[in-house]
């Protein structure tokens, strides 16, 4: 009784605020890293020796030790087990040790001549290196959603999730946007460099965050992350796969985010082969979707709260989405004003689905199944996330060189535009089936979350 008279940190708007900016800077330091080698792809091609099929398979590899080694699964159960601090650190040391590796492989082997399975050493290990990355930025991501329900439960809780997404965005469009300038005024590998600093930054973060979350656990006595709201059984998963309405949101978001996250990644070089835009500012078109949803996720955030209707949204960034996808498999369309104002599109599409996405999934399920639903949308969506780009560079190798330019292949991007735009169509389709699901099983996905 005493103890919930005290005034607890999270109560100081300030504290909780100032907790979230500094786990908000270790998650824009992975969102950096993340994205900082795809606007190198022509370079890493003349400079490195990387087809696109190795391109694709270093892109994928993000999601390889997340989709076949079920590794985000053990990630939502060690956060349970183990708690937000271990578990917030541990991914932290697993993203700067995979970024350390990727950073040497990329430097100290790249003119190893040895393969390994078929691939060029440097590859390989730089692929491994972004893998065991990749763990660590996923765990860390369902470890911040987590650390927010603990700081901001009954408080500014969507807002703070919607602060946190902007601002690691902001990471992924520094990301594309310093990439090239900074890899052609220092080393090619200089970018990661200042990733793995920034990692190293974001990692002394999370510790002066433990402390803070050690002395709120203090205060609230009963340890949150032993709460069965946030558990993660497997019981509960059972019962989340036999909820269609989670499959609908899980093949939306791995269809849609596979538009987007993966397209990026080779955006940079369509941006300059098909449109003719300068090298220097290629990255920073390609990242405009980050920026766009920096500013707009927020704003259509607060629409869906206010007025409802996530499941017509989603639909309606999905068909944008076909729009632009379309629009870019163009062959005869080369104006690079037209390449610029699609990225603002997808910029848009990217704000609308998402924003009305996640808190679909808090409407479809029970606060106590939320983290292990989760943790497996996001399992599903590293299928997308490792399959595509891999996909999508094998394609370019195989079917798409049009010739070669100062040492590096020239491609037609006709044919994975038009893989993007089907994929689009699909997503487009599990948006309708969504709605139509919403008004078969009332998951109230059209109305307001504000009455
Ligand atoms: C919140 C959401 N995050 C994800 O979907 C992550 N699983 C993948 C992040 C990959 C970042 N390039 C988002 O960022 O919208």
């Amino acid at each position: 009784m005493k103890e919930q008279n005290l005034k607890k940190l999270n109560d100081s708007r300030a504290i909780r605020w100032g907790a979230l900016a500094i786990v908000a800077f270790t998650m824009m330091a992975a969102y950096y890293v993340n994205d900082v080698v795809a606007p190198l792809k022509t370079m890493l091609e003349t400079d490195l020796k990387w087809d696109s099929s190795e391109f694709g398979l270093f892109t994928g590899a993000y999601s390889f030790l997340n989709v076949f080694f079920l590794m985000l699964i053990w990630g939502g159960l060690i956060l349970d087990r183990f708690g937000i601090r271990f578990t917030g650190k541990l991914a932290t040391i697993l993203m700067v040790l995979g970024t350390g590796l990727e950073y040497y492989a990329m430097t100290g082997m790249a003119d190893a001549t040895g393969t390994i399975w078929g691939y060029k050493v440097s590859v390989f290990v730089a692929s491994a290196g972004y893998s065991v990355f990749g763990v660590g930025a996923e765990v860390a991501g369902i470890t911040v959603t987590k650390m927010i329900a603990k700081w901001f439960r009954g408080k500014e809780m969507a807002t703070a999730m919607g602060v946190q997404v902007a601002l690691a965005r902001v990471g992924s469009q520094a990301a594309y946007a310093v990439a090239i300038p900074m890899a052609r005024a220092y080393e090619i590998t200089t970018p990661v460099l200042v990733g793995l600093i920034c990692l190293i930054g974001g990692l002394i973060a999370f510790f002066a965050f433990s402390v803070l979350d050690k002395k709120l656990d203090r205060q609230i006595e009963a340890e949150v992350d032993n709460s069965p709201e946030e558990k993660f059984s497997f019981k509960d998963v059972a019962k989340i796969l036999s909820n269609p309405g989670f499959w609908l949101i899980a093949l939306l978001c791995v269809l849609f985010y596979s538009c987007v996250f993966p397209f990026q990644k080779f955006a940079s070089e369509l941006m300059i082969s098909k449109y003719g835009i300068d090298e220097s500012v290629a990255g920073f078109f390609a990242g405009l979707p980050a920026l766009g949803a920096l500013f707009l996720t927020p704003v259509f955030g607060g629409m869906v709260d206010k007025r409802g209707k996530a499941a017509s949204i989603m639909m309606l960034g999905a068909a944008m989405l076909i729009a632009v996808h379309c629009i870019y498999a163009l062959p005869f369309i080369t104006s690079s004003w037209i390449a610029i104002v699609l990225m603002i599109v997808l910029g848009i599409a990217f704000s609308l689905v998402p924003s009305a996405m996640w808190p679909s999934v808090a409407k479809i399920f029970p606060a106590h199944q939320l983290g292990t639903a989760y943790a497996l949308i996001f399992f599903i969506q590293n299928i997308g996330l490792w399959g595509i780009p891999t996909l999508i560079g094998i394609v370019l190798d195989k079917y798409c060189v049009v010739g070669k330019a100062n040492g590096a292949n020239l491609y037609d991007y006709t044919l994975p535009m038009c893989i993007f735009t089907g994929i689009a169509v699909l997503s487009l389709i599990i948006a309708f089936a969504l709605k139509v699901a919403d008004k078969k099983f009332g998951y109230k996905l059209e109305e307001a979350n504000i009455k």
